[in-house]
């Protein structure tokens, strides 16, 4: 079975590939980094360390790469063949990479009348939507009904914290031993894959919100608050009584958001906030502060990770603020890392509009909505 993977960084080679070969899949890498592309075809397995007291060492075989840049007929082809498409590229890319897609799926439907789906895996609500809807705007409206029957778009969560590798193997990735992938059944054409350790839900909604309003919300306090600390990496951050007491905050407040709208049994919930906080300690994997803030247009969006779980608490709770999400969005609009397009582009909007404006712009909240005001005084 062939299984093609746009994006093979760390969590693409460190998540998505890793189940692909344990689940039988020969794992074809898309890529535009022409280094990673040329090692993966020279050495067709790498390494994968599951980060722990005792460490774990998982090989994965079986793959290949093409160079999307350089070879974009192959990937066409390899789209022709696939029995299933992920990708993880983060959420701006699928954008960019939805032609490539559309003309393979556009040849494909040529020939080959067996089902596929695509699945992406990122940080993000409606992902694969998102990713459909890209493609779509590719083809033509002859086409639609083709895709429309052959073509599935299932939308995914995936949990696993991959940070950026400093190995001395450049395919090697050290991951968290914790996975979780957890993928909406209906929307698949044709057979369900057979993949262990994912997870089928026939509403993905809860799930994604739930992971994105905890996981990610609750790693974006020792981020960004612990930048603006001066702290480097999310472990020191994490070992800083105020960013404990403002995680544990921020996730009571996103906490009480995801109950409210889902039903989730409290105690569980809670659970869930404490194993995701020991998560953010573990001690055998560094992770930089400037990763996990990595994007904050991105992640300052009206449906991301700070924003959504913040308007929603004040809906549920009749107006009550939610301070220390405010502190983290402030936190998050103060952020600076010249290395990173978003962060700079942040601060010039900050500067030239003011932070009313860049709130209206980046977060889609009007200059009178109630939280403006909290973020106001935390600023
Ligand atoms: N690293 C992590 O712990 C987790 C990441 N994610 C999500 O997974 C996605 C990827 O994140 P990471 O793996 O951390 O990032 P990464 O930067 O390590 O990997 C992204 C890969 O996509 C490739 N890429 C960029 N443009 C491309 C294009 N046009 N065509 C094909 N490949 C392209 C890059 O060269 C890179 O290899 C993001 O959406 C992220 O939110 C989700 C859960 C965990
Ligand atoms: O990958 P993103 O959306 O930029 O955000 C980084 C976050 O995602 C993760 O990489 C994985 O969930 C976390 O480590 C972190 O919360």
């Amino acid at each position: 079975m062939l299984a093609v993977h746009f994006g093979a960084g760390n969590i693409g080679r460190g998540f998505i590939g890793l189940l692909l070969n344990q689940a039988n899949y020969h794992t074809t890498f898309v890529d535009v980094n022409a280094a990673t592309v040329e090692e993966i075809n020279k050495k067709q397995q790498y390494n994968v360390v599951l980060a722990a007291e005792e460490s774990e060492t998982v090989t994965v075989k079986n793959v290949s790469a093409i160079n999307s840049i350089a070879d974009p007929d192959k990937v066409i082809e390899a789209i022709r063949e696939a029995d299933l498409i992920t990708t993880a590229v983060g959420p701006n890319i699928l954008a960019i990479i939805s032609e490539l897609i559309a003309k393979g799926l556009s040849e494909r439907a040529k020939t080959n009348k067996k089902p596929l789906n695509l699945i992406a895996c990122e940080n993000m609500v409606g992902g694969s939507d998102l990713l459909k809807e890209k493609v779509y705007s590719h083809i033509t409206e002859a086409e639609h009904a083709a895709f429309d029957e052959l073509y599935g778009f299932p939308n995914a969560a995936v949990d696993r914290i991959v940070p950026n590798q400093v190995n001395e193997d450049p395919l090697e990735v050290s991951v968290e031993p914790y996975f979780e992938w957890v993928v909406e059944e209906p929307a698949f054409k044709g057979e369900v894959p057979t993949i262990d350790g994912v997870t089928y839900v026939q509403d993905l909604k809860p799930y994604i919100e739930r992971k994105l309003f905890t996981v990610n919300t609750g790693h974006a306090v020792p981020a960004y608050i612990g930048r603006q600390m001066g702290y480097k990496t999310i472990n020191e951050a994490m070992h800083d009584e105020k960013v404990q007491e403002i995680i544990k905050g921020a996730l009571a407040e996103s906490g009480e958001a995801v109950i409210q709208t889902y039903d989730f049994d409290r105690a569980e919930h809670q659970e869930y906030i404490n194993k995701i906080i020991g998560r953010f300690m573990n001690p055998y994997i560094s992770d930089e502060v400037t990763r996990v803030a990595r994007g904050p247009i991105r992640k300052l969006g009206a449906h991301d990770r700070l924003i959504r779980p913040a308007s929603v608490y004040m809906e549920v709770t009749g107006g009550k603020e939610p301070t220390y999400l405010a502190k983290t969005i402030a936190a998050a609009l103060n952020y600076k890392f010249d290395e990173d397009k978003e962060a700079v582009e942040l601060q010039q909007m900050i500067a030239e509009h003011g932070i009313v404006k860049t709130l209206e712009k980046v977060s889609g909240l009007d200059a009178d909505h109630p939280l403006v005001g909290v973020i106001l005084r935390e600023v």
